[in-house]
């Protein structure tokens, strides 16, 4: 379900395809300094700690523990790069696109050191990639919005890097729940001038707004 536009056509036989093909992970990255050169265009996936964001990249790409998901937080602790297979080196510029896995943000309970150095990671990276071209910022449809969100979305209103809110975990609340998150949430993201006019309500189990989110994928890619 797509609130505030339609998602673009582009959902045809050939643009399934790009998602029915196998996607590879082709690099982990522990620190800036391991970042491939800029390149093709990026999408990330941030959020906080178990929001979904690993769960959500599987089923965009149909690919169950491609990203690995835990009911544990704190199960991505790098950056995780995945592209689709077949086109070649990310170093080389050649993949069409770019989707990018993140440590999640907000997790009190892994050692403080390892937090601050994911956090640190995390927001460096947001706020300086160039090829960096959309941002999925997923919020819990069970909890809204929260302090560190608004801090995450203060962070990419300052950079103007373009972020897309989208909920995850849809088939954990009741419809009419889930209608009233949306408006709210609109209401709150339109005094933010980097965040796009639409939200997308997903559900990585039932595949709720998935075709909504490939198709924003497929707007970006080269
Ligand atoms: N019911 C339901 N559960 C989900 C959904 N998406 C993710 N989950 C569950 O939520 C938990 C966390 O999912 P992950 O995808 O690992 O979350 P993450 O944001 O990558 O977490 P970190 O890497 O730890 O930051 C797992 O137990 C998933 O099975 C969904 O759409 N519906
Ligand atoms: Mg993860």
């Amino acid at each position: 379900m797509s609130m505030g536009e339609t998602a673009d056509d582009r959902s045809g036989e050939a643009d399934r395809r790009f998602f029915t093909k196998p996607w590879v992970f082709v690099r982990g990255v522990p620190a800036l300094k391991f970042l491939p050169p800029e390149g093709p265009p990026e999408i990330a996936f941030a959020g906080r700690s178990n929001v979904g964001k690993s769960s959500l990249i599987n089923a965009l790409l149909g690919q169950k523990g491609l990203a690995r998901t835990s009911n544990t937080p704190g199960r991505t602790q790098e950056l995780n790069f995945f592209v689709p297979d077949g086109y070649g080196a990310v170093e080389a510029g050649l993949p069409p696109i770019v989707l990018v896995d993140m440590p999640g943000y907000g997790y009190a309970k892994a050692p403080k050191d390892h937090v601050d150095a994911w956090t640190a990671l995390v927001f460096d990276y947001l706020r300086g990639r160039t090829s960096l071209k959309r941002v999925f910022l997923l919020i819990d449809a069970r909890h809204g919005i929260k302090p560190n969100d608004e801090e995450v979305m203060t962070l990419l209103d300052k950079a103007a890097m373009s972020y897309q809110i989208v909920l995850t975990k849809t088939d954990k609340i009741k419809p009419p729940a889930v209608d009233k998150l949306i408006v709210e949430t609109l209401e709150r993201s339109k005094k933010r001038p980097a965040a796009f006019p639409s939200l997308i309500a997903t559900s990585s189990e039932k595949g709720g707004g998935i075709d909504d989110l490939r198709a924003v994928i497929l707007s970006l890619a080269e």
